[in-house]
């Protein structure tokens, strides 16, 4: 297929800067160009500037309708999604690279074409007005090439490796041997949606149970459509994200402390259990959040505002979550922007506040009293490699056995819990999670 492509390099292209031969952008915009202009922000915001896709989705205008937005964000996140396949399947007929406004047109244009089922003729006439003046006639003799090879294009071509950032390859490679092809395959579709249930709850219609209690339904249900939301029955968290709270084995009146704890996925599950928990976060705005969730769910916790590496607590806790931020390179299936927007020194930097989270809180254990540390991360600095430094802190590690874990006898590693994208293949995967479980000594 490549060498085909390689023949056709350039055939036809019309350069930056030279007029296309007759006017390619309509007097009257196309109609679906204000969902691909918001897509295109998406794409500079997490491309460019390496900012959040959830922070890029907040800042579009407020005007814009719900649909473009979340039509928006469905391109985006299948450009995230694909980036290196789409980008090697226009590859051939781009001599230089464009400016990012052009170059993102083009993704999004291919994107449509041969991802996203939008006719030829929309996703064409779409991403041409959408370039910047002196790209139009490039952006559309490349489409067109690309709509004329339709969805064979990405054929042939080696999907979970080019959609794979080389960094995240090679650094899963050498955690995981060859099971690294498997994780990149479990990023190429969205995640289901999993929920928590409060205790007594039942699950929705069409909802699987899951063997660690989770309930699963399919991606893109919209949770705030499903009956007992409001009533604060269940709250959203990947399967894997629910397993660090099970694991502390919460009981009833235990002084826990949640140390980094919004949006309080997992301060709910203490909560839930009965445990007196103080809920620690640092971010105001995400205190907010973590306090309306909370309300929501009818669930009582202290909520704390502060530092939890310098933070004093009145009293040692019996237990502590410490649940740190991270790369968050275990949820691309929910993220992909992550994908992207991370590069190996943010690794280090979060390794570094890790250490120190982790330092602080052996502090503020009672004697006996028992730590979970736990990060969202694929990335074996942010998990494993912690057990020698808990240690140097004062703390001993008390090892998981597989008969915590009901459905995943292959999560326990060394001790330790170990999740993967791609674990339970045929249910719809799960996060990548690590977790330790410590004892003060
Ligand atoms: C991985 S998220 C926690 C998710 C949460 N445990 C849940 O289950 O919903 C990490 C949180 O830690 C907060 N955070 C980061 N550094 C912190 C610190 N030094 N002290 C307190 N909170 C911190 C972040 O603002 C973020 O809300």
């Amino acid at each position: 297929m490549m060498p085909a492509r390689l023949a056709r390099r350039g055939a036809g292209c019309h350069e930056a800067g030279r007029p296309p031969p007759d006017p390619q952008r309509p007097l009257t915009p196309p109609p679906g160009l204000p969902t691909r202009k918001a897509a295109r922000d998406l794409l500079a915001a997490t491309l460019d500037e390496r900012r959040p896709l959830e922070e890029a989705l907040e800042a579009l205008p407020r005007r814009l309708d719900p649909r473009d937005r979340a039509a928006a964000h469905r391109i985006a996140a299948m450009v995230l999604r694909r980036l290196g396949s789409i980008d090697e399947v226009l590859s051939p007929y781009l001599r230089k690279e464009p400016p990012p406004p052009a170059r993102h047109a083009l993704r999004i244009g291919a994107a449509e074409l041969l991802l996203l089922e939008t006719p030829p003729h929309a996703a064409v006439a779409t991403a041409v007005a959408l370039a910047p003046r002196a790209f139009a006639g490039l952006v559309n003799a490349v489409l067109r090439k690309v709509a004329a090879e339709g969805p064979a294009a990405l054929e042939g071509l080696d999907a979970p490796r080019l959609d794979t950032p080389a960094w995240l390859w090679a650094a899963w490679h050498a955690a995981y041997g060859p099971a690294v092809r498997a994780i990149a395959e479990a990023h190429r579709g969205p995640a289901p949606l999993d929920l928590t249930p409060a205790p007594g709850a039942e699950p929705p219609a069409g909802a699987e149970v899951l063997p660690t209690g989770s309930w699963r339904l399919a991606a893109g249900t919209r949770v705030t459509d499903l009956p007992g939301f409001a009533e604060g029955r269940f709250w959203v968290q990947d399967a894997a994200a629910a397993l660090p709270a099970l694991l502390l084995k919460p009981q009833p009146g235990e002084r826990i402390a949640d140390l980094c704890a919004a949006p309080g996925g997992k301060t709910a599950q203490l909560a839930a259990a009965g445990a007196d928990v103080t809920a620690v976060e640092r971010d105001a705005a995400r205190v907010a959040r973590l306090a309306e969730n909370l309300a929501r769910l009818r669930l009582p916790a202290t909520v704390v505002q502060a530092d939890a590496a310098t933070w004093a607590p009145p009293a040692p806790f019996d237990a502590i979550l410490l649940d740190a931020p991270c790369t968050a390179t275990g949820t691309i299936r929910r993220h992909p922007d992550v994908a992207h927007t991370k590069r190996p020194r943010d690794v280090q930097g979060a390794v570094e506040a890790q250490a120190r989270l982790i330092a602080a809180a052996a502090k503020m254990l009672a004697p006996g009293g028992r730590l979970i540390f736990a990060t969202c991360s694929l990335q074996r600095e942010e998990g494993e490699a912690h057990l020698a430094r808990a240690e140097g802190a004062g703390l001993r590690h008390d090892p998981f056995t597989p008969a915590e874990l009901p459905g995943l006898p292959d999560a326990v590693t060394d001790g330790c819990l170990r999740t993967r994208p791609d674990f339970w293949p045929d249910r719809g995967g799960m996060d990548g999670f690590f977790a330790a479980r410590f004892r003060r000594v």
